[in-house]
């Protein structure tokens, strides 16, 4: 059993159905699966408890109480007081949630609401058994209109993506994992993103090594955004960044304050990276068609998308250009524009959203929200599980949309896929500090070795 996050390196996550196969096979040759998770639970609960009280364990009416049920037997036989039952006993130490797991499969009924109000408000800290009770396994959305808000959760066998994805990270506090001795024998259902390596830089290396960024967007009042994404291309190590301000005169600095970003167009650097949109406005889009048909490689973020998701023509561009050459950066509203859906629709399946998006336009998709999911046509996806409310922030997607171009800039044969899963990842641990993070000091902590 060991604490999951931050990833150490890439680990499979598997849905209910993968993770119902491993179950069934792996129990053909470990009957005792159960007895393993119960212990696994209560050792993780002997740590956690707070105090002398109880340790009051809801179990439910699957193996998901059938492991709460193994861990009060371990306890009780440790010397641990235990209360097994779906009322609160007097100030408990810890609240074991052994509801409902991977079996939900409803909204949950008033008494099972009734009892998730009762643990939650019972004061002690909460531990959840594979998932936080009410939680979708699949896509980490609550069934209904509550779920348990665990302060841990113990993960049994697998990893589940709606732990990390939607409002997975909310709803399950710490998340610990024990995969009960069994190597999963099932092809993972998609990624969790470990750390990736920066670009290597030779010793001989010279500015020409490290590839080209052309940043274009910027409309009136809005060149923050587009500089935002220049310094974050430079940080992150490419060897010339150019801007093309669309409220700029030619002459004027790029940034003042970087004098090392230059201004540039799409004809003056005709084979750099490009980044699209940031701050960008309606202006774009009488851009868009040339630097789609021309830029070998893209990163079109927000304006950009806007656009193109009113445009059907600029669609079929977009699916014409090489696959594995483009690379969207939509949150939640901007993907919801694309799909012609609404942004509910988007959270209820962030997976199933960004792969679809990503079918649909032949391009990666690096959708951004806690959790963020990389899809790209015919790769397995990945769910990033690094990031925090810092980066719910002003200009904090225009960082990333210029790493991304910077990183592609000096790796010019990865995919688009490689490329948003290495930048995406980068980008939230980056963000994991407490408060709030400026994103001009998100680009120095990206930048930081
Ligand atoms: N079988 C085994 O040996 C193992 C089981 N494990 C545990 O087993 C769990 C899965 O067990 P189950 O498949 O029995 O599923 P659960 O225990 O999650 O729940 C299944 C039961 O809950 C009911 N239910 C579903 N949604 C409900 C709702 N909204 N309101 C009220 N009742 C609802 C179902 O009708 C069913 O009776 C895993 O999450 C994990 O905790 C793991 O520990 C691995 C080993």
């Amino acid at each position: 059993m060991h604490d999951l996050l931050p990833t150490r390196s890439t680990l499979p996550l598997h849905d209910v159905a993968a993770s119902r196969r491993i179950e069934t096979r792996a129990l053909t040759h470990a009957p005792d699966l159960m007895e393993r998770a119960g212990l696994a639970v209560a050792k993780l609960a002997l740590a956690l408890r707070r105090g002398d009280g109880p340790v009051w364990l809801a179990c439910g009416p699957g193996n998901n109480g059938g492991d709460g049920h193994v861990a009060a037997r371990r306890l009780a036989e440790a010397g641990v007081p235990v209360h097994v039952g779906l009322t609160a006993p007097h100030r408990p130490a810890l609240v074991v949630d052994a509801l409902l797991g991977l079996g939900l499969n409803r909204a949950p009924s008033d008494a099972l609401l009734a009892t998730i109000t009762a643990l939650q408000a019972c004061g002690a800290p909460i531990l959840a058994v594979d998932l936080p009770s009410g939680l979708l396994a699949d896509t980490g959305q609550p069934a209904g209109r509550l779920a348990v808000r665990a302060d841990h959760t113990l993960t049994l066998l697998t990893l589940k993506p709606g732990l990390f994805t939607g409002e997975g990270r909310a709803y399950s506090g710490r998340i610990w994992f024990d995969d009960l001795g069994i190597t999963p024998d099932e092809p993972a259902t998609a990624d969790l993103l470990g750390p990736a390596g920066r670009p290597e830089r030779g010793a001989t290396s010279h500015k020409g090594s490290h590839g080209k960024v052309l940043v274009i967007g910027g409309a009136p009042g809005m060149q923050g955004a587009a500089r935002l994404a220049a310094r974050a291309a430079l940080a992150c190590g490419a060897g010339r960044v150019y801007v093309d301000l669309l409220d700029q005169s030619p002459n004027e600095a790029a940034d003042t304050t970087r004098p090392e970003l230059m201004r540039g167009r799409l004809d003056d650097v005709p084979q750099a990276v490009g980044v699209v949109g940031c701050g960008a406005g309606t202006r774009i889009a009488q851009h868009l068609s040339a630097l789609i048909r021309q830029l070998p490689r893209l990163v079109l973020d927000a304006d950009a998308l806007n656009a193109i998701a009113a445009d059907a023509v600029m669609q079929d561009a977009l699916r014409s250009r090489r696959t594995g050459s483009t690379l969207l950066t939509p949150h939640p509203l901007e993907a919801a524009r694309l799909l012609a859906v609404d942004v509910a629709h988007v959270q209820a399946d962030r997976l199933a959203a960004a792969q679809a998006l990503a079918t649909r336009l032949n391009a990666t998709v690096a959708l951004k929200g806690s959790g963020s999911v990389v899809a790209s046509p015919g790769a397995r996806p990945a769910v990033c599980a690094s990031g925090s409310a810092a980066l719910a922030t002003a200009g904090s997607g225009d960082v990333l949309a210029g790493w991304l171009g910077g990183l592609w800039a000096q790796q010019p044969d990865a995919a688009a896929h490689a490329v948003a899963c290495a930048g995406v990842d980068a980008h939230g641990r980056a963000g994991e500090v407490p408060g709030v993070l400026r994103a001009g000091d998100l680009v120095e902590r990206l930048a930081a070795p």
